[in-house]
């Protein structure tokens, strides 16, 4: 495995944007430390250390209460550095797992108790070695109640999952809107395409987030402040402002050349939620419907 590597800013500017108050970091992750939770073997990355502290760190510079951590292809299916994230935090962090899909009643149950409430199927070939659809629809036929699945995928391959998606039986969280060509503007095929799938049921919910690999100079994009990225995606936020959570997705796994500033990130969100209403929904409201629902409620997480 290659040297470690560094995909974060050393010293992120504050930004100009203060998030309201209860405002939730619904997506970013944790890199061991790796002397307490060793990566895994499969893992396409090897990241130096950005733990708990670190998290917690950023998460009041930025002017947050409240993280989503998700768990990072680099630790495989040992979700330890990410609970031990979440008991870290004193109830300000809940969590996303990546789970073996043969995996027990019983630890899922140990997972719910731990503060996961999801669990993510990530279909990127440079970050996993496969991607089973009938185990992962088995698994997510018997998740505990009030979770749900997060899918990371790119647009080419919208299409080709829409059956597998169409069955998964509890809400669907896409990661990164499915990464469409943000070049094409918020009337592009990928656009569309990621607005006809989310008319498909009202239990789809997005992240509007990652500027900086959307519309980064490395993949032709125009690099920050990140323009294409906030005239592209700003029309989708005020479209379907109940089904949209936000967050940085520090420590930026793999964007070691192109490091975005976290307080640049922070700023993009008024440009994509432009009144105190939907950043309301994006910030506060939407992520504590998926993650700090009351489940002894008679409820069932939907998007309104
Ligand atoms: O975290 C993200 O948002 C994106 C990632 C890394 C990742 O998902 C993982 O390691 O599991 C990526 O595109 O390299």
């Amino acid at each position: 495995m290659a040297d470690r590597i560094t995909s974060w800013h050393a010293n992120p500017s504050k930004p100009k944007f203060t998030p309201p108050p209860g405002a939730v970091d619904a997506h970013c992750h944790v890199f061991g430390p790796m002397a307490e939770f060793p990566f895994s073997p499969k893992a396409k990355y090897l990241p130096e250390d950005a733990g708990p502290d670190m998290l917690f760190a950023l998460r009041d510079h930025l002017g947050f209460e409240k993280n989503v951590i998700v768990q990072a292809s680099c630790h495989g299916t040992d979700n330890s550095a990410t609970l031990h994230a979440i008991a870290a935090s004193e109830g300000k962090a809940r969590g996303v797992a990546v789970v073996d899909p043969a995996i027990s009643e019983d630890d899922l149950a140990a997972l719910h108790l731990g503060g996961i409430r999801g669990i993510r199927f990530n279909f990127l070939k440079r970050l996993v070695d496969d991607a089973p659809k009938d185990k992962f629809l088995e698994v997510a036929s018997r998740l505990p109640k009030g979770w749900h699945v997060v899918i990371y995928f790119e647009a080419d391959i919208l299409e080709e999952l829409r059956p597998f998606m169409d069955a998964i039986p509890v809400p669907i969280v896409v990661d990164h809107m499915g990464r469409p060509d943000v070049t094409q503007g918020p009337d592009g095929p990928d656009m569309k395409a990621f607005r006809r799938f989310l008319d498909s049921r009202d239990d789809i919910w997005f992240k509007p987030t990652c500027p900086d690999r959307l519309d980064a100079i490395k993949e032709g994009g125009k690099g920050d402040p990140w323009d294409n990225f906030a005239a592209a995606v700003a029309p989708l936020v005020a479209d379907y402002p109940a089904r949209c959570i936000w967050g940085t997705d520090w420590p930026h796994p793999n964007m070691q050349d192109e490091i975005p500033d976290d307080g640049h990130l922070v700023d993009m969100i008024p440009r994509i939620a432009p009144t105190a209403e939907l950043q309301q929904a994006l910030l506060v409201d939407n992520p504590h419907r998926l993650y700090w629902a009351d489940l002894s409620a008679n409820s069932r997480v939907t998007a309104g």
